[in-house]
């Protein structure tokens, strides 16, 4: 399940809001156009007036299930122009990518509009699902869909074939993928314009949390953030001219409205990790004595959780050592 079910997600100038009965009529209306239908692997075509309102249905029970999640795509007054979807879909034991589909009726082509809603979507659900990727399969001889994709940061990487209903026979698809480091090149590569300056060394000061049950607090880098939703130990980069000790004291009182002394820290382990933009340097801390109750104070989801399950969490790669060391611990 996701940490939030969203009522409506912002895409300005759009919305993105679940989908509901009463747009049945204008759904039907857009999607019942050859040139919509016949790039959408599974509508027939023509498209029944019923199905609108059975799909609809079976997108809210999808969505109860946390098995996916469905949005009509509105402009600013409200006008229906189109879908946009993610399914979850389970490749190993614990692992689960999503599935992105979207349409935009005729008449709202060439405004960009599929552009926007699917970068939203993108950055929401790496945020907040605990999934590794996300894929979307597109016609071969869709090259405007393809073009959204590789616009918001998703890169081919396979061929495959599917049965499209309304043409009636087997099409070849190009499979589109993007990750959270995707996302994260795609943005910082926004910002510098290049990647050839030397790797930064960043400083990075952590701490597991520990309460009297031996759980430890994880913390979900909320959406915006680089590596959004993946779960790490509280803390923060270590600024000009302080200590460790000091920069986690002050984090964990910014983070979670904590206050503790340095007295209470003691170092654990260290993490150095070279990631793809930068290169980082992070000591563990162990705390086991606090005061106050961690509150996230930056829109983060907390979580206490034993130590046999950390593995259940997606974290950052700097931190996968830490599991193994904090398990051998508690
Ligand atoms: N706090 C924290 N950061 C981690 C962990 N693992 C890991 O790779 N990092 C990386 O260390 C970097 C610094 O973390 P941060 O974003 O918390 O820094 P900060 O609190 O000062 O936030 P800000 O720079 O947005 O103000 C991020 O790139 C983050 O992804 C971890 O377990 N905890
Ligand atoms: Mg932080």
């Amino acid at each position: 399940m996701p940490d939030t079910i969203p009522t409506e997600l912002e895409a300005p100038p759009y919305r993105l809001r679940p989908l509901c009965a009463q747009d049945a009529p204008a759904l039907h209306h857009l999607v019942n156009d050859w040139e919509v239908v016949r790039m959408l692997s599974r509508l027939p075509f023509p498209y029944p007036r019923e199905l609108a309102d059975s799909w609809i249905a079976s997108t809210q029970q999808i969505q109860q299930k946390g098995e996916g999640y469905h949005f009509a795509i509105l402009d600013k007054d409200g006008t229906f122009m189109g879908c946009i979807g993610l399914g979850l879909q389970t490749t190993g034991p614990s692992a689960r990518i999503g599935m992105l589909g979207y349409w935009i009726g005729r008449p709202y082509w060439g405004k960009g509009i599929a552009t926007c809603a699917a970068a939203r979507i993108t950055s929401w659900a790496l945020a907040h699902l605990d999934i590794s990727s996300i894929r979307a399969n597109v016609a071969a001889d869709n090259s405007a869909s393809a073009r959204v994709l590789e616009r918001i940061g998703f890169q081919k990487i396979a061929t495959g074939k599917q049965v499209f209903a309304s043409r009636g026979s087997e099409q070849p698809t190009l499979i589109f993928e993007t990750t959270r480091h995707m996302q994260d090149m795609r943005h910082s590569s926004a910002i510098s314009g290049t990647f050839s300056a030397p790797k930064k060394l960043v400083l990075v000061s952590a701490a597991a949390l520990i309460d009297a049950k031996g759980h430890i607090l994880l913390a979900r880098r909320p959406e915006g953030k680089s590596m959004a939703g993946l779960w790490e130990f509280p803390g923060g980069k270590i600024e000009a001219g302080e200590t460790p000790e000091a920069a986690l004291v002050r984090e964990l009182h910014e983070e979670l409205g904590l206050d503790m002394s340095r007295a209470c820290l003691a170092p654990f382990t260290f993490a150095s990790h070279s990631y793809p933009t930068f290169n980082l340097l992070m000591p563990l801390y162990v705390c086991r004595r606090w005061q106050g109750v961690p509150t996230p104070r930056e829109g983060q989801k907390l979580a206490w959780v034993p130590p046999q399950d950390l593995r259940k969490y997606p974290m950052p790669e700097a931190d996968l050592p830490f599991i193994p060391l904090l398990q051998a611990l508690l």
